[in-house]
């Protein structure tokens, strides 16, 4: 059962104002199987809902509200920039994954997502795996990235984590002139679906590696890895990752680690891990470049695993989905010297971008259907 939150100091009218550029945000309450979770809605203009769910021990209702919020937004950009036809959605299970889990409880979540009639798709995230949605899938079909052999395209980290590998690559070429991941020293924080898959492809490219997690069996796990497969990895303490003298820092855990604290200590050229939300605030990009750090947009970074679970509909095929995975090299170029030549963050470039894509189809709904459905709904 999951335990007991600290009480909310949300008002109704404070939690309007939390909401006011979300479509739709649901409460999710199950006693029988101790689920408690919400499905936050941001924008549907280029097509139904779609982002992962998180299961993460949260202090506060307040606390998994912000960060479903945020998690949803980023969603939104995330499918404008990998030029994908699903709006933005997120889901967050308020509990620990390693000890609140249970088919009765996916269920029941399979049973409000299902609820949602198609306005929401969703699979895996932070804390939870392939596995927790099968059970899910008994209750909807709205789901995607489930194995195989239950008619999804798999693990989604697989792709995510190639599409980190592009970015590193894109970053290397924008800084060094060379996108040759190998010889460069990377920091990497969390290894866990996607940090491990990630470490894994530098250490085998001859990269220097220096990797932190809060689990000691997955840091083992990491030094064995590497033994056998070679490579230079050095484990460190998880708040050592930030003082690393490396080329790149590559957060694969939790978002806003960029912050006020962290930037002062930070002794990388670059950031680009799969991490969403990697940004406290909005400034701290800004922060970043006037400390000459290049900040790769995390959205940009880490769509691979969108770009599979979008793909699936219209059924599996690994060939189309890295190649447009692929795509993450040229636009993260793009998003690098776009951000020089308007001189703005990076993280600007990318915003404009994206909010120019969803003002177009905005429009174009309007023009053509006199609402906001996406067109590929309309039957007539
Ligand atoms: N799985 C996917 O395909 C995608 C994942 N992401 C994002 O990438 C990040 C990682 O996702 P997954 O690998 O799927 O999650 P995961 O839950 O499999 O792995 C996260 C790892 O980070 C570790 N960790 C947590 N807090 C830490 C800390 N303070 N210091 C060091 N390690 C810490 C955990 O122990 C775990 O091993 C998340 O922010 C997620 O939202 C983004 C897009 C797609
Ligand atoms: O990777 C997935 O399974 C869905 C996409 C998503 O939630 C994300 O990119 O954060």
């Amino acid at each position: 059962m999951a335990k007991q939150l600290e009480k909310s100091s949300v008002g109704s009218d404070d939690l309007f104002q939390k909401i006011a550029h979300h479509e739709q945000v649901i409460f999710c309450n199950d006693p029988a199987s101790g689920l408690k979770a919400i499905i936050a809605i941001h924008d549907t203009t280029l097509g139904p809902a779609l982002g992962g769910t998180r299961m993460y021990p949260y202090e506060s209702l307040d606390e998994a509200l912000e960060d479903v919020l945020r998690l949803s937004e980023g969603m939104t950009y995330k499918c404008a920039a990998a030029d994908i036809d699903f709006g933005g959605g997120k889901a967050v299970i308020i509990g620990d994954p390693k000890k609140d889990k249970s088919p009765a409880l996916f269920r029941a979540f399979g049973q409000y997502v299902q609820s949602l009639n198609g306005r929401f798709y969703t699979g895996t995230d932070m804390g939870t795996t392939m596995d927790d949605f099968v059970h899910a899938l008994k209750e909807t079909h709205f789901i995607n990235g489930v194995p195989e052999q239950y008619g999804g395209s798999g693990d989604s980290s697989i792709p995510t984590a190639q599409g980190v590998i592009y970015a590193l690559q894109a970053t290397n070429q924008y800084l060094f002139g060379s996108d040759s991941i190998s010889g460069r020293t990377y920091a990497i924080q969390g290894l866990g679906k996607v940090g491990y898959k990630v470490a894994e492809q530098l250490l085998a490219a001859g990269a220097e590696v220096y990797a932190t997690d809060i689990h000691e069996d997955i840091l083992d796990s990491m030094k064995d890895k590497s033994a056998q497969q070679g490579g230079s990895l050095t484990i460190v303490k998880s708040d050592d990752i930030y003082q690393v003298e490396a080329d790149v820092f590559v957060p694969c855990a939790m978002g806003g680690v960029i912050n006020d604290e962290t930037i002062p200590q930070l002794k990388v050229k670059a950031i680009a891990g799969s991490a969403n939300n990697q940004l406290k605030e909005l400034h701290h990009a800004r922060a970043l470049s006037e400390k000459g750090i290049l900040y790769a947009p995390d959205y940009i970074v880490n769509a691979g695993g969108l770009i599979q679970v979008a793909d699936e509909l219209y059924g599996p095929n690994k060939d189309r989905v890295l190649l447009k995975t692929k795509g993450i090299y040229r636009s993260l170029l793009e998003i690098f010297k776009q951000a020089e030549l308007d001189c703005m963050t990076t993280v600007e470039a990318a915003n404009r971008k994206c909010q120019q894509r969803i003002e177009e189809q905005r429009n174009r709904n309007g023009f053509f259907t006199r609402g906001r459905r996406p067109k590929w709904m309309i039957k007539e």
